[in-house]
């Protein structure tokens, strides 16, 4: 009850400023001192700012209590949820606009300009904002390196989901995932906080029914607030600093020596191929095709054709625009194809010369992430991704260090990401069908070749379809671009995942109707769970409020976002990793299954891994490393959504126990 008049009090009565502050304070400390109590820096009822345990957020939150033995603060934030800080991770909220302003005084000349400095803008700033702001805690400022430890003592509790109108959901519901919590513990690593240590001890109000998730009002995100420096990790992804010098040489290293591979009569194991002379991997034409594709796709995102996009939020609260016409590209491109093929250009010629293609796209890629890298020396912290600032140089260049590099408005990561390797996969698809068709003497293509071709096609036109959901995925919201990505979308996408409908120039394989029948089934049945599960994250992220999610529940977290603990998100954590799995399973089906029996003898039988050909596992190549790719990948989402929404994440892990595959993983 004091909980909710609280809350209630936090609604109706913000921040007054330094006036109102002081009042309170001065009778709230009179009141203290009548009851010769020890004097305390917050009173009961104090608006106040509260760190959010490892992170650098701060949030409005009202004092309820102070604990004289624990030396703690009980607080409020906005959701209900209560926690107990420590004196340092509170701010009395007219020196924490007091700090932001000098920060932003000193850092950005441009904001100063734009910004009042009276007392009174200042006030009402803060207290209009009653989502998220954020700055970095006066120890990362003071000390970037020092790892965030945060003494808070919190207690998981049980949050009551809320349907998508923000009513909670069915009782009965709510102590069914309460009994599915105490069926299916969640791993420890999977609640534990990895980098921050904390004691439990958080409150949600008993009474959630009142409670909007707050999502970000297009006025409050207007106003950007100071932005937070990325701090420097505390834990680095890939194996840390030797694992970056490892990928960075292993990565080009693994994808050359498989194009050489491949590109034998005889690919397998038993075969290696000889390292041929540098400059076979040389050709200018190649080079210079590689740099016309890219110029060509340059121009088309550059066109004004399209809808203009925004992405999601920064730690400013800025959001960028974004000219999603990913379709028109790729129908331009199917066109300008297609009338290459008319005119008689011969696109076999992609086969013949993958490796000097491949040579060429990664010696741009390797350009490209130097510039990325140059300019992003020069860039304040501000500006860096959240984990791409370690400080050790070659770290940061494979990882990326800038979130989003721009020229002029001309976005280097989107457009990477989902244009010249994207669409460029695609046409070597085209080329490995035209050159199966010459070297197999075939009127048409294989029906396992017309497989891989259509789905894959499928998989690319629907992501540009469905361009702006990208702009929800975590490469653009909170990786940097560096080697990693410009390599990947560059070489790695377009040169790897067309590795089936290479293999099947040179390995036909004949499909039965049913078998048709059965492989097209398992694509679909992957295609509708992952733009589905995409689908309602993305509308879910962009409009909380949609009324085609109305039927799904979530639950609120303490930054303001909401979690969806229903529909695909309540079948796993990661549904669209589901989906995709699925789909890649039927891209390799069409190149055949007996050559996955070698492997199932290889385990028997050792020598048998000598006459074993390499080419048995390349159709199933993109499998296994798609496996891996998405295990790494959400354990990276787990540690950055446990860090970003604390208990509301271990209350969504214990709901949602499975990973990616129901009851497996
Ligand atoms: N073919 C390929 O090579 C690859 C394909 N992909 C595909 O790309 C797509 C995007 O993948 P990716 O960016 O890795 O991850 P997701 O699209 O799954 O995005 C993860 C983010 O979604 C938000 N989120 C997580 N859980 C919930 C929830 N319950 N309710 C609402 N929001 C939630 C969180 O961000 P926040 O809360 O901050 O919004 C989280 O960080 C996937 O379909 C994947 O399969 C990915 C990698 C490679
Ligand atoms: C080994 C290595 C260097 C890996 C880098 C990872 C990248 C290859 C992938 C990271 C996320 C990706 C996505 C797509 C392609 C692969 C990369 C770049 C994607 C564009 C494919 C099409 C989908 O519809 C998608 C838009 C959802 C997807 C987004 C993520």
């Amino acid at each position: 009850m004091r909980a909710r008049d609280n809350l209630k009090c936090t609604r109706k009565q913000p921040i007054r400023g330094l006036r109102a502050q002081r009042a309170r304070a001065s009778a709230t400390s009179s009141f203290i001192t009548s009851m010769r109590m020890p004097t305390v820096k917050f009173q009961h009822g104090d608006t106040v700012m509260g760190r959010w345990p490892g992170s650098s957020l701060y949030y409005e939150v009202k004092v309820l209590n102070f604990d004289s033995k624990s030396q703690l603060y009980t607080v409020i934030y906005k959701d209900g949820t209560e926690l107990e800080l420590k004196e340092q991770d509170i701010m009395n909220a007219v020196s924490f606009q007091g700090r932001l302003r000098s920060r932003s005084r000193s850092r950005s000349p441009g904001r100063r300009r734009s910004r009042s400095r009276s007392p009174a803008r200042t006030t009402r700033r803060s207290s209009s904002r009653t989502s998220t702001v954020t700055t970095e805690s006066a120890t990362t400022r003071r000390e970037p390196r020092i790892k965030e430890v945060l003494e808070v003592r919190l207690t998981p509790m049980k949050t009551i989901p809320t349907d998508n109108n923000n009513k909670p959901e069915h009782r009965e519901e709510t102590s069914a995932a309460a009994n599915k919590v105490s069926q299916t513990p969640v791993s420890k690593s999977e609640v534990e906080p990895e980098k921050v240590q904390n004691r439990y001890n958080l409150r949600r109000r008993k009474d959630d029914s009142d409670v909007k998730p707050a999502e970000p009002k297009e006025a409050e995100v207007e106003e950007a607030p100071p932005v937070a420096p990325a701090p420097a990790p505390t834990t680095l992804d890939f194996g840390g600093k030797i694992g970056a010098y490892f990928w960075l040489l292993f990565l080009p290293a693994w994808v050359l020596y498989v194009l050489l591979q491949v590109n034998q009569a005889d690919p397998s194991l038993t075969n290696p191929p000889a390292l041929p002379a540098l400059d076979s991997f040389w050709d200018a034409q190649a080079f210079g095709i590689v740099v016309l594709w890219m110029w060509f796709q340059a121009v088309l995102y550059i066109l004004p054709v399209g809808k203009l996009s925004e992405g999601m939020p920064l730690r400013s609260g800025e959001r960028l625009k974004y000219r999603t016409n990913g379709f028109f590209a790729v129908t331009v491109s199917a066109a300008a194809v297609a009338a290459g093929v008319h005119q008689g250009v011969d696109f076999t010629y992609i086969h013949s010369h993958f490796l000097q293609l491949a040579a060429a796209a990664l010696l741009i890629s390797l350009l490209l992430s130097l510039y990325l890298f140059v300019r992003s020396c020069s860039l304040s912290p501000e500006q860096l991704a959240l984990g791409g600032n370690s400080g050790n140089i070659l770290y940061d260049f494979f990882k990326g260090r800038e979130l989003n590099p721009r020229i002029k408005s001309f976005d280097l990561k989107f457009f990477c990401e989902m244009r010249p390797g994207l669409i460029g996969w695609c046409v070597i698809n085209l080329g490995m069908a035209l050159t199966e068709m010459k070297l197999q003497r075939l009127q048409a293509p294989s029906p396992a070749m017309l497989l891989v071709n259509a789905f894959q096609l499928l998989y690319v036109v629907d992501g540009l379809w469905n361009e702006e959901a990208i702009l929800t995925t975590m490469d653009l919201m909170h990786d940097g671009f560096g080697f990693m990505l410009a390599f990947g979308d560059l070489v790695w996408v377009p040169f790897t995942y067309s590795l089936q409908a290479y293999y099947l120039v040179v390995h036909p394989n004949a499909l039965s109707p049913v078998a048709v029948a059965l492989i097209v089934t398992v694509k679909l049945l992957g295609f509708y769970i992952f733009r589905k599960s995409n689908f309602e994250k993305n509308a879910f992220r962009r409009n909380p409020a949609d009324p085609r999610l109305s039927h799904l529940k979530s639950i609120p977290t303490a930054t303001g976002k909401s979690l969806l603990v229903s529909g695909w998100w309540g079948v796993v954590r990661h549904p669209n990793y589901l989906g995709d799995l699925i789909m890649a399973l039927a891209w390799s089906l069409p190149c055949g299954f007996s050559h996955l029996l070698p492997w199932y003898y290889m385990l028997l039988y050792y020598d048998i891994i000598l006459s074993s050909g390499f080419s048995h596992l390349l159709p199933w190549y993109y499998m296994i490393y798609f496996i891996i790719l998405l295990v790494h990948r959400d354990s990276r989402d787990m540690s950055e959504c446990r860090r970003k929404y604390g208990s509301a994440w271990d209350q969504y892990c214990r709901t949602v126990p499975y990973r990616i595959i129901p009851r497996v993983y």
